[in-house]
């Protein structure tokens, strides 16, 4: 039995108010590449519209975003509808919630180009998601650093999201942690990330 590798596995990287696991590679190689291969060309990319500073930018990065039904999302002030799933996210979807026992409804994939391509610090508070929530992350392609900034402390940690990998963000993470996927000139090969979420019905909304 190999002990570090048990029990390394779940280890909470948040030193405090949030958890993240790190559940390692949860996507064979050969699965890895035929997923990246058929998404990268099969997926409706497009670039995405972000608010910074009152402005309205048009980002190098592209996503696609899918869900159950014609949901509605408003992301960086910009309101995104879902596309039904398709076979190979159903793939996805399902080993991401065997390896989280958690459901999830909705997907939003970004495709970056390279590593002059990133997400800055933010955190997935919006209201259609809640304060408390929990995001599973499935990575593709080139590995990337990640990291983690305490909105209040600044405390950072980072991580390495290694091809084919998955880690999970729970409990209050988003409503005290900040994540961003800094730029890098290291990484030149293209990279996918989805992110599982759910989003709440406006029945069930509290606010
Ligand atoms: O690309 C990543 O690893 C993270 C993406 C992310 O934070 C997001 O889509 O909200
Ligand atoms: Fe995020």
């Amino acid at each position: 039995m190999d002990l570090f590798n048990e029990s390394s596995r779940d280890v909470n990287i948040l030193p405090y108010d949030g958890i993240v696991l790190y559940h390692g590679v949860v996507l064979g190689q050969q699965k890895e590449i035929a997923l990246f291969d058929t998404l990268l060309k099969t997926v409706p990319w497009k670039s995405d519209e972000v608010m910074l500073f009152g402005k309205r930018i048009i980002t190098k990065r592209k996503v696609a975003w899918y869900g159950d039904q014609d949901y509605r999302y408003t992301y960086s002030n910009m309101e995104k509808r879902a596309i039904p799933w398709s076979k190979e996210l159903l793939v996805i979807k399902n080993l991401v919630e065997h390896e989280t026992k958690e459901r999830f409804n909705s997907c939003l994939l970004n495709l970056y180009h390279d590593g002059g391509e990133g997400m800055g610090w933010h955190s997935d508070d919006e209201k259609e998601l809640g304060e408390v929530n929990t995001i599973a992350s499935v990575s593709l392609g080139a590995a990337r650093k990640f990291s983690f900034k305490h909105k209040k402390t600044k405390d950072t940690t980072s991580l390495m999201l290694e091809r084919g990998s998955l880690l999970e963000m729970k409990g209050s993470t988003q409503r005290h942690w900040l994540h961003a996927l800094p730029k890098t000139k290291k990484i030149l090969n293209p990279r996918i990330n989805l992110t599982f979420r759910t989003i709440i019905s406006e029945r069930s909304r509290t606010k």
